[in-house]
């Protein structure tokens, strides 16, 4: 990965009601090819904060950098960035407009001036991508949910962002469907897009991400590698990791690495020691 920040957030403050920040004071560095995990109970402000990376909101207090560029709001500037800074909503409604499948993918490239010769090549294989090309005629109405989201990521992807974010891309996909997103994120990832994943799905985040923010009140009240943070149990502001941690903790338990009582392992190395020093 390289060292290389693509998107910078400085001191970042927002809220709807000006009686209550919704985001206060947040910081984060998104490496170029970087793979960022976004965690944080509900009401945290992780959508409210992918809103400001693709520039539809507008900060109140700090600031945005693309490639070290401050964000401007004005139309070149955003159209550029949500060229290069691609959104998936987590509500498939609020994305997806267009009568039929097909035209809804083909929207953006058509508005980048592609010919419609191109413009079709990138919908068509957005559509292969997301295991979504034999639908291309439907109308979107007629779509589940998870083919709702399959299509609006689709759509995001013909516009061959540098920069996917994803708000909450695994709930209400079937295994299947998790599977596919987990190779398209991989092909993404090794053709050198940018992943920010918003997700309440801790396990998943162990599969894919180099670096976790944890989000509480609108703050980033931790960052690190995934071990290092999710395995952390002993702040309140992890609280939100210990459902699996128990899962571990309890495994650990049973076959008796840990005892109830003891010191219980807090870093990633910690528990990889205990595991290492228990085989035969
Ligand atoms: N359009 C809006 N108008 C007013 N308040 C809003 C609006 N959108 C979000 N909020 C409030 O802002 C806060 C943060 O919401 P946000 O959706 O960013 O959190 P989140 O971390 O994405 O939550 P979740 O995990 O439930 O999706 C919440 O208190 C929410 O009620």
């Amino acid at each position: 990965m390289s060292t290389t920040s693509l998107i910078e957030v400085r001191n970042l403050s927002f809220s709807y009601h000006l009686a209550k920040k919704v985001l206060d004071c947040v910081q984060m560095s998104i490496p170029r090819g970087a793979r960022i995990a976004l965690v944080g109970p509900n009401g945290a402000g992780k959508s409210t904060l992918f809103l400001h990376l693709n520039a539809i909101l507008r900060p109140q207090a700090g600031s945005l950098l693309y490639e070290g560029q401050a964000y401007e709001y004005s139309r070149s500037f955003v159209t550029m960035l949500r060229q290069r800074v691609g959104l998936v909503f987590q509500d498939p409604d609020a994305q997806l407009f267009a009568g039929s499948v097909l035209d809804d993918v083909l929207f953006g490239p058509m508005n980048l001036k592609l010919t419609p010769k191109v413009a079709h090549k990138r919908a068509e294989a957005a559509l292969d991508a997301v295991k979504m090309l034999e639908y291309r005629n439907e109308p979107i109405h007629f779509l589940s949910h998870g083919q709702k989201k399959r299509v609006a990521m689709a759509g995001v992807l013909a516009m061959e962002p540098e920069v996917l974010i994803m708000d909450e891309p695994t709930a209400g996909l079937d295994y299947p469907g998790v599977l596919n997103l987990n190779d398209i994120m991989a092909r993404l990832h090794n053709q050198g897009t940018t992943l920010v994943v918003a997700t309440h799905d801790v396990e998943w985040v162990w599969g894919w991400t180099d670096f976790v923010y944890v989000l509480s009140q609108g703050q980033t009240v931790a960052s690190g590698n995934p071990a290092d943070v999710l395995v952390r149990s002993d702040h309140t502001a992890f609280g939100y990791a210990q459902p699996v941690l128990g899962e571990i903790y309890n495994e650990l338990r049973q076959r008796q690495l840990i005892l109830p009582g003891n010191h219980l392992p807090r870093t990633a190395a910690e528990l990889i020691n205990l595991l290492t020093s228990s085989r035969p």
